[in-house]
């Protein structure tokens, strides 16, 4: 029997869903327990910066795409609804929220990043939050992570196109040949008060894949299959 349902069903969301705090301005922070959550799930994370959209879009078609009740982790699709709602990398406060994670190295003051891919260098100006955690996005995720204690997380930012795997193990080799894209240890430049960085803090085993630069269309056509094969995915 397969597993997925046919195109003509995948239009709405039936997953259970809970919430799990609200965001600056007062939107739910949503999560998706997995059905079959067992000692091995992970978490699944999209939408931390809230203009990289194509991530959203194809992890919520895969969920959309695959029987619920096969789903073997939780997932967030949203770490950010207010960026997401207001086409920003920030939230409404203006904070970069990776780089507002309680990590060791968080740095108080001014982040930048890269205006879109054409851009020649990093000059749009953030912040990384008055605090480490000053922002309840980020208060939020942190207590979910500590609550669910998954396995792993894989969190979906665009448009570098790799796979970022500081240990290389046997979930980022598997992703990055599922998504065709390169496996590196470092996406090659710093990120004080990142969600990575926190992860590293707690030995909890992270990754980061990057889509390349591509639109919400292509990535539900190219991508499809890899997030939902990530969401029934066991060692
Ligand atoms: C292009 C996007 N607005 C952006 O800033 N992305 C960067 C990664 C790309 C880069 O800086 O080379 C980011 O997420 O920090
Ligand atoms: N493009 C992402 C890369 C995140 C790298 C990851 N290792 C992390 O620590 O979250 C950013 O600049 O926020
Ligand atoms: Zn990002």
């Amino acid at each position: 029997m397969s597993l997925l349902h046919p195109r003509t069903r995948r239009g709405k969301l039936d997953a259970q869903m809970e919430n799990y705090g609200a965001s600056r301005l007062g939107a739910p922070l949503l999560w998706f327990p997995a059905p079959q959550a067992d000692d091995d799930s992970g978490l699944i994370l999209a939408g931390t910066h809230g203009d990289e959209t194509a991530a959203v879009v194809t992890l919520s078609c895969a969920m959309r795409t695959l029987q619920a009740s096969h789903r073997r982790h939780h997932v967030v699709l949203a770490v950010n609804p207010d960026g997401c709602q207001l086409g920003l990398r920030a939230n409404a406060q203006g904070v970069d929220l990776n780089r507002n994670f309680p990590a060791a190295n968080w740095q108080h003051g001014d982040t930048v990043y890269r205006w879109n891919s054409a851009a020649e260098k990093r000059d749009v100006i953030l912040s990384a939050g008055n605090a480490p955690a000053s922002e309840p996005e980020t208060q939020a995720l942190c207590n979910l992570i500590h609550q669910l204690k998954p396995a792993w997380v894989v969190t979906f930012h665009e448009p570098l196109g790799c796979v970022e795997d500081p240990h290389t193990s046997m979930l980022g080799q598997w992703l990055a040949k599922k998504m065709t894209l390169p496996l590196v240890t470092s996406v090659g430049y710093a990120t004080p008060g990142s969600f990575g960085s926190w992860c590293a803090d707690l030995s909890l085993p992270c990754i980061t894949a990057e889509l390349p630069a591509i639109s919400a269309d292509e990535s539900s056509e190219t991508f499809l299959h890899a997030m939902i094969d990530l969401l029934t995915w066991q060692p």
